[in-house]
């Protein structure tokens, strides 16, 4: 059976394969994350899963290794982690009553294969008040988190609806990549816990 190592430092991505009960270890990667002005969110996050992915792939050349990135687009502007409080305030002030898309690359590498895809999921946020968003950054969740929430902690009662998997929000299209997963062969289908 071939090991699978996830190349990422996500609490969300680890914790979302280990809830499905695929069998992993964990190396995060330290890849440069700069994209060149303007590529396309959708080949922005294909590119840095790869580079995530192939970083780790040469330390581990027998495994599969599963590299991923997430990005939030809002009005064209691709938006990544905040860098401090004002950057998270003028995001999430961006992001208030409008529809962003979030976008989640996955890479996996394997000795012979190499399979990378996208997935994307709109979401729609409510109007949100000064108050509601200054209180939200006291609590330091948007920092590590792509346009600056979580949609699986406090940030959810800021969402409205959205449309596609919800886990592409989170960092990980779990299903979409356990399908890839069964067909390479590197996940059986069956469960075991
Ligand atoms: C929009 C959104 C993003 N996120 C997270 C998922 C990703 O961890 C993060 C985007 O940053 P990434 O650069 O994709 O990932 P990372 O730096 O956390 O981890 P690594 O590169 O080591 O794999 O934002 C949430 O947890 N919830 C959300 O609702």
């Amino acid at each position: 059976m071939t090991n699978i190592v996830l190349a990422s430092s996500s609490p969300r991505r680890k914790e979302l394969l280990s809830q499905v009960f695929i069998p992993y270890t964990v190396h995060a990667a330290d890849v440069d994350e700069t994209i060149l002005e303007g590529t396309m969110p959708s080949d922005a996050v294909e590119q840095l899963a790869l580079r995530k992915a192939e970083e780790i792939f040469a330390l581990y050349p027998d495994a599969a290794v599963i590299g991923a990135d997430t990005v939030v687009v809002h009005n064209g502007h691709i938006l990544g982690k905040p860098a401090d409080a004002v950057e998270a305030r003028a995001m999430i002030t961006a992001l208030s009553g409008t529809i962003h898309s979030v976008y989640t690359g996955v890479a996996i590498k394997t000795r012979n294969e190499q399979i990378i895809f996208h997935e994307k999921t709109d979401v729609e946020f409510w109007d949100l008040s000064e108050e509601e968003i200054a209180s939200y950054i006291e609590t330091g969740e948007p920092f590590d988190k792509a346009g600056g929430y979580g949609i699986q902690s406090a940030g959810a009662l800021f969402v409205k609806a959205i449309q596609g998997d919800y886990f592409t929000v989170v960092g990980l299209p779990i299903s979409s990549l356990y399908r890839h997963l069964k067909r390479l062969g590197i996940v059986t289908g069956t469960f075991s816990s």
